[in-house]
């Protein structure tokens, strides 16, 4: 963990159900306050929908804590602080805090919450001091993943103004707090950062450089960070047009799903100007859980895609197996069995395979993205004359499966 000269504070902003308790927080807030631990002061503010509870930890990151509910109470723990201290220091002030941090908050008037309400609560973990909170954010498609992200940033307190080519996908954000914005234009002159995630090159180019488009509202002071999966040609053409409104630019597409997306567990593979990096560092920890910053534009892209290759070769051999194994006789759930047992045991085997035998294939990742993966992978193979035959092979399945389109959108591969 990176070493930070300023104290850090996190917010955790903590979302219940509907029969959750709605009453008066801010005198309990100070109550609670006034039992904190020395080193861990909290603001507790309910809003419409959520509880905000802002903690100072100094120098602790996510994977720093731990968060429990139960009916009462929700408890944040830290890990065991240690202080390094080598046998020639010579110390002339020990005032840190070192040690396990722990807070307790009940919730108001003494509530209890059903096992159905605790299983509701929704508690996120977030940077904020430092979290550039006064900063205006724009964000461009709202698909599976776009909606996801964007509601993170909502909750997490952030003025967020939404835009979407299909603008019925809005309504849920701005119900929850966020404008609406009318053309990607109209939200970057609205805004001081914007994030775009759309669905391919095509999109992404559409969406910044076409009419109405992103760019129109960009300049100087303003920067654009695309968390699209697309090619490095069209990263570097749209950070190009970007730089030259006077605006920094940032590619940061994303590893993880949908469900790490709600959970703010994606990892952001960034590239680009780093001062604008830097900026919204605060918002990437709320939509994410690691981040890798990667240099030069293009550099995020070519990442994305090496993981997704590795990951739609993976997935057809998986499908593969599968089948094998079921003409052959065996039961797959056997099969998925010996799987997570062994070496090449790994979370998307446990996370699809169940789904798959179940015959479940509502999208997370959507077929047609993946090829397009696969179908990027192949092109910066040629480009670099490199080969990628199982790359390729698995391409061929995954247009054979996109052109059946037997079920729209859905992992059909299993079917084959
Ligand atoms: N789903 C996943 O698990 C992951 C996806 N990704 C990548 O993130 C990106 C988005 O994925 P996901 O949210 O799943 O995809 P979705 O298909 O759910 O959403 C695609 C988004 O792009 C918009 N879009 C598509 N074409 C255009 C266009 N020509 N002009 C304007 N907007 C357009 C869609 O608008 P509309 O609603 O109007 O169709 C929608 O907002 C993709 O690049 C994908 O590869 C990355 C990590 C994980
Ligand atoms: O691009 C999509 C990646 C999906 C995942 O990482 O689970």
């Amino acid at each position: 963990m990176a070493f930070r000269s300023t104290a850090a504070r996190f917010q955790q902003v903590i979302t219940t159900a509907a029969k959750t308790p709605a009453k008066k927080s801010l005198a309990d807030a100070k109550k609670m306050a006034s039992f904190s631990k020395k080193n861990a002061p909290a603001d507790w503010v309910q809003r419409s929908d959520h509880h905000l509870i802002t903690i100072d930890m100094p120098g602790l990151s996510h994977e720093d804590f731990k968060i429990t509910t139960d009916a009462n109470e929700i408890t944040i723990k830290t890990k065991e602080r240690e202080r390094v201290e080598l046998e020639d220091d010579k110390w002339h002030a020990k005032e840190r805090y070192v040690g396990t941090v722990v807070r307790k908050f009940e919730f108001p008037d003494g509530a209890k919450l059903s096992k159905e309400d605790v299983e509701a609560v929704e508690v996120t973990l977030s940077p904020a001091s430092g979290s550039n909170q006064h900063l205006k954010l724009g964000f461009l498609g709202l698909g599976i993943m776009g909606t996801a992200m964007a509601r993170n940033l909502v909750k997490a307190g952030y003025d967020v103004t939404v835009w979407n080519r299909s603008a019925s996908k809005c309504e849920a954000l701005v119900s929850e707090g966020a404008r609406r914005g009318s053309t990607p234009k109209n939200v970057t002159e609205m805004c001081d950062v914007t994030f775009a995630m759309l669905a391919d090159p095509v999109a992404a180019l559409e969406v910044a450089l076409g009419s109405d488009g992103a760019l129109g509202g960009l300049g100087s002071g303003k920067g654009y960070v695309d968390v699209s999966t697309v090619d490095a040609g069209t990263t570097k053409t749209v950070c190009e047009a970007v730089k030259s409104s006077g605006s920094l630019f940032l590619e940061a597409p994303v590893s993880g799903s949908k469900k790490p997306a709600e959970e703010g567990k994606l990892i952001f593979l960034a590239a680009g100007d780093k001062e604008l990096y830097d900026t919204v560092v605060p918002m990437l920890d709320v939509m994410g859980k690691s981040r890798f910053y990667l240099g030069a534009p293009g550099n995020g892209a070519a990442m994305k895609i090496v993981v997704n290759m590795i990951m739609g070769s993976m997935m057809a051999s998986f499908a593969e197996g599968l089948i094998l194994g079921d003409k052959a006789g065996l039961d797959p759930q056997t099969i998925l069995e010996v799987l997570s047992q062994g070496a090449i045991n790994n979370p998307m085997f446990s996370l699809k395979g169940p789904t798959m035998l179940a015959r479940n294939y509502a999208p997370a990742f959507p077929l047609k993205h993946q090829q397009k993966d696969l179908r990027l992978a192949l092109d910066m193979s040629d480009k670099l004359l490199q080969n990628i035959p199982i790359a390729a092979a698995a391409n061929e399945v995954y247009k054979v499966a996109k052109a059946l389109d037997q079920r729209k959108n859905k992992n059909i591969i299993i079917q084959m």
